[in-house]
């Protein structure tokens, strides 16, 4: 028989296996396993639906199937989709046998391109088999005791000198939007964490390659082959990478930050080689630069499309946070004034948050699992918060729950849900927003990302007016969101929004300087 037959007859014995598998399964259904929602394509139909879908597709399938947790059967394993808050609530604790750890480590390695040898020296098994902290472990220690909010003020106020002196040197003039908030983020952020010899600061053009990567992401994961499926991505991604690894060898990272430091020297204690050293700083950068760029970018869209917000806005913050030192002729902004003093500004954050963020906490089942006392989780399985479903639930928000309701977590960072009478159910459940995830893998990054968000909006808001640009009737705000992505980060614009910047009249001639207090 030719290969090709052989083939083709296989797949068909494949599929015909899987079907009646599936059928026999159907006729003696787990009672206990969360119920099953069948994909219309047998055995491959979810990753179909989720390549083709992305973060769309966990509501398609939330919507066939009302229930707080269903399976999700895949190839020979299934996924199972959480949509509950208080079942989200049972999997963040449950961190003993759903980890993150047997998920993170193969995304990463496709993420940065690290060699075999290192991911297995990141699971790090004789410490496991002598029952002290792995590596994964110790690495997620310091980056929470490194980045508590107290430990983070020093590198807080050198991200707003940063911002700060951008601001000052911003002409008035038309610009995309998203694309400025990005390279300031890019330069702000890496400057705050990898100081003054970053690669981005000696390689000035190296910020459009990092975008170039992040754009095309998810096509040098998923391909055998990127450098050929993927290849502009693919190159980007290893010019970049490469410059980390000559800040690692030239040891720039004297002058980083001190997590940062920590990170590089618990790498080389744990004899990762000079390469995967590199990469793994490179990795890191997808967490420090990413999200934060593009959260920004909505957050003055929701507000600056919206004139009255606006506003009010401005005089929460002229009360909370502004003053002018008119012997140096300074405006100040300080952040824990905007921190402490202006909930609409941080409700407006969490509340565009609620609607970029899709982000699925993913962990897997390491031992068969109860949850709530009722469902049972199977060994060798997924399971997925599926944040998208969670932050547009009805039931969870209320009727405007896929509306900017810029009021929503003025009163409570939880959030509160609209038009409901009775109080005790007003306030929504604390596993509901998944901005910053939560349980064991709760953003360490969190403090830091409001740092710099609140105060360059605040920055803006106070000093700059955005106005059409020139050959537009109007800015045209609200770009449709890339849905479709696979949700391993916030949801970026699919176009962007030229506005053009102009300084407020009653604030020319005054510097600007952001502070932490
Ligand atoms: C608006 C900005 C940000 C958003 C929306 C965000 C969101 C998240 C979310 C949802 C998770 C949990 C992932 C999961 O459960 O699977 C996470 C984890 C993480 N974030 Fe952030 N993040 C932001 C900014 C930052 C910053 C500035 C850093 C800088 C260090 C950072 C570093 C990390 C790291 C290292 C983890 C993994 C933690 C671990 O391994 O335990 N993030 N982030």
């Amino acid at each position: 028989m030719s290969t090709l037959r052989i083939l083709v007859v296989g797949v068909a014995i494949a599929f015909l296996s899987a079907a009646l598998l599936e059928r026999w399964l159907r006729a003696h259904p787990d009672p206990q396993a969360p119920p099953v929602l069948y994909p219309r394509i047998p055995f491959i139909g979810h990753i179909i639906g989720l390549l083709t879908e992305g973060a769309n597709y966990y509501k398609i399938t939330s919507a066939r199937c009302r229930h707080p947790i269903y399976t999700l059967p895949m190839l020979s394993s299934q996924t199972y989709v959480v949509t509950s808050p208080h079942l989200a609530n049972y999997i963040q604790r449950a961190s003993s046998t759903l980890l993150f750890e047997p998920i993170i480590l193969p995304v990463t390695q496709r993420l940065v391109g690290f060699s075999n040898a290192t991911v297995e020296a990141f699971r790090d098994y004789e410490a496991k088999k002598a029952k002290q902290p792995s590596f994964m472990d110790r690495m997620h220690n310091t980056l929470y005791s490194l980045m508590g909010p107290a430990e983070i003020k020093y590198q807080g106020s050198i991200v707003l000198e940063q911002i700060s002196q951008r601001l000052n040197a911003l002409p008035d003039c038309d610009r995309p939007l998203f694309e400025w908030c990005r390279e300031l983020f890019v330069e702000v952020t890496t400057y705050a964490f990898y100081g003054p010899e970053n690669p981005f600061e000696l390689y000035p053009g190296l910020v459009k390659d990092y975008w170039v990567w992040e754009d095309g992401l998810i096509g040098v994961m998923a391909s055998p082959l990127p450098q050929v499926t993927a290849r502009k991505a693919y190159l980007a991604r290893e010019k970049v990478a490469k410059t980390m690894i000559e800040y690692v060898e030239k040891e720039r990272h004297i002058k980083a930050s001190p997590v940062i430091q920590e990170r590089i020297r618990m790498h080389k204690a744990l004899g990762v080689s000079l390469e995967d050293r590199g990469r793994s700083e490179f990795g890191m950068l997808f967490g420090t630069l990413v999200n934060g760029s593009i959260t920004v970018f909505w957050v003055l869209n929701y507000i600056f499309s919206r004139p009255q917000l606006m506003e009010e806005l401005r005089a929460e913050i002229q009360k909370g946070a502004f003053s002018v030192d008119h012997s140096t002729n300074t405006a100040k902004i300080s952040f824990e004034g905007l921190r402490d003093g202006c909930p609409l500004l941080n409700s407006v954050f969490r509340e565009t948050l609620r609607l970029i963020a899709p982000m699925t906490s993913a962990r897997f089942v390491t031992e068969d699992t109860i949850v709530a006392d009722t469902y049972k989780l199977r060994a060798q399985s997924v399971v997925q918060i599926a944040g998208g479903v969670l932050h547009s639930d009805e039931e969870v928000w209320g009727p405007d729950s896929r509306e900017f309701n810029p009021q929503r977590f003025i009163s409570t960072p939880n959030g509160t849900k609209t038009s409901s009478t009775d109080a005790e159910k007003r306030s929504v459940h604390p596993a509901a927003f998944r901005g910053f995830g939560g349980g064991t893998v709760f953003c360490p990054g969190r403090h830091f990302a409001q740092i710099e968000i609140l105060s360059l909006v605040a920055g803006l808001l106070m000093g700059w007016d955005f106005e059409t640009p020139k050959g537009k009737e109007s800015i045209e705000w609200d770009p449709p969101k890339d849905e479709k992505r696979i949700p391993i980060g916030v949801m970026k614009p699919l176009r962007d929004v030229v506005v053009s910047m102009k300084r407020r009249e009653e604030m020319r001639g005054l510097k600007w300087a952001l502070q932490m207090s």
